[in-house]
């Protein structure tokens, strides 16, 4: 499935015109939510169902099989799929259009193969995610205590190089080494499994001490406000927490702030559509700062419970940056006066070292609340979790594990390190 929606993805949302940056133009036309319709009782009720299902804690070891028609509900469908979603699909035997067939005839399909083979648990899929993280942390730490009786310095050193070449960051590495010399000399850490313990320990404890979860209060609108470089998954991820927020009920509004690219809004425009959000848009090169202002009041005139910005992320330096951060807050104050509420900064975490610079740089600009790592999934740099917890302090709100709908996850410390050392 993840495969599939890869493909479609690309093919959709191929980057045409990628890097080409037209300079503002006179805002000419106008689109929004309302001109357009969306389907949006279908979609929502479909985002509902998904997120209920997705919100049924994620059992490390055996999904509970799920009912006859999770078994043949498509599990998300592609963006650009039409936007009320698919029936669920029962497959029956073919018939003669001429003989009538009475309901008891109807054979159910093998479900309970179709349930194990097509959903995993968040969990599995959390691990294997994180398989390759695994073995640039967990694996090369197995092959360095091979055949150690008992654990030194020196150990500690080696471990020390294994953690900074595994994405975990200088400062929170040699933090961590710290610790462990402490628990060393303490005889704490015996042989090598008491040290690896010791270290999924401490990883967490990390992990916990900036841990908090993005809360939408009842403000209304709850602004959201999404950043980070192009390319790192920001619309996308806007697209899944859409869906996520219109399936718990919320009227759902989406800002197409990132005017620099017109695939961008469009590619906005058809989340939206999938998952029953409305959005304003202008067209490509507007004014970001209009879009946002045309948005705030779309959204106070609507009633609407979240207001989710998309930015533009081609602003290289922090001058740049902050001039651009600047103009957008001052129109969303002027319109509502405690927003944003979130500054969500998104970051591939495949990207590694990079993830961590624009983590300071945005940081630095931005005013930035909260972080979403993409990419994790098939990335040896998961270890990049740590570092932009731990060194830059920054709540890490949601991991993305995966291209489809179900793959953004609210981060749990205890569940990250866990498939982590699994
Ligand atoms: N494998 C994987 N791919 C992801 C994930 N999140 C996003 N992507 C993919 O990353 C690519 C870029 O995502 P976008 O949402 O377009 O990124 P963006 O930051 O909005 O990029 P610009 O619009 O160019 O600024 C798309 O192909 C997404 O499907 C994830 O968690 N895992």
């Amino acid at each position: 499935m993840a495969e599939e929606n890869k493909g479609f993805f690309k093919g959709l949302f191929g980057k045409l015109g990628l890097g080409k940056e037209t300079p503002p133009e006179p805002e000419v036309e106008k689109k929004t939510g309302a001109q357009e319709p969306v389907e949006t009782q279908s979609a929502s009720d479909w985002a509902r169902e998904l997120f209920q299902k997705m919100e049924e804690p994620a059992a490390p070891e055996k999904a509970p099989a799920p009912t006859a028609a999770e078994a043949v509900a498509p599990a998300a469908a592609p963006p650009g799929a039409p936007t009320a979603p698919a029936e669920p699909v029962v497959p029956v035997a073919p018939v003669e259009p001429s003989a009538p067939v009475a309901p008891a005839a109807v054979t159910p399909p093998p479900q309970a193969a179709v349930v194990e083979q097509a959903k995993p648990s968040f969990f599995e899929r959390l691990k294997r995610s994180l398989s390759k993280t695994h073995e640039s942390i967990v694996g090369r730490m197995d092959a360095l205590l091979l055949g150690k009786k008992q654990i030194d310095t020196d150990t500690l050193e080696e471990l020390e190089e294994i953690l900074i070449t595994a994405d975990i960051g200088v400062k929170t590495t040699v933090d961590l080494v710290r610790t462990l010399e402490q628990r060393l000399k303490r005889a704490e850490l015996q042989d090598g499994a008491a040290l690896k313990q010791a270290l999924k320990e401490e990883i967490l404890v990390r992990l916990e001490a900036n841990s908090a979860p993005l809360v939408v209060t009842d403000k209304k609108p709850f602004v959201i406000l999404v950043i980070g470089v192009n390319g790192v998954g920001k619309t996308t991820t806007i697209g899944k927490l859409a869906a996520r927020y219109a399936g718990e009920g919320k009227r759902v509004l989406l800002a197409a702030a990132d005017t620099f690219r017109a695939a961008a809004a469009e590619q906005l425009e058809t989340w939206a559509g999938r998952v029953g959000a409305e959005i304003v848009r202008h067209k490509e090169g507007a004014d970001p700062s209009a879009v946002v202002f045309d948005a705030c009041k779309a959204a106070a005139a609507r009633g609407c419970d979240v207001l989710i910005i998309d930015t533009a992320g081609r602003m290289h330096t922090k001058v740049n940056l902050m001039e651009e951060m600047k103009k957008i807050r001052r129109v969303l104050t002027r319109e509502i006066p405690d927003a944003p509420h979130e500054t969500l900064l998104v970051l591939d975490a495949a990207t590694g070292q990079n993830a961590l610079s624009q983590a300071k740089l945005f940081k630095e600009a931005a005013d930035v609340s909260g972080v979403v790592l993409t990419k994790l999934d098939g990335s040896a740099k998961g270890g990049i979790v740590v570092a932009v917890s731990h060194e830059y302090a920054l709540p890490v709100r949601f991991i993305g594990v995966g291209e489809a709908v179900e793959d953004l996850r609210e981060f749990d410390p205890a569940q990250f390190v866990e498939a982590l050392f699994q």
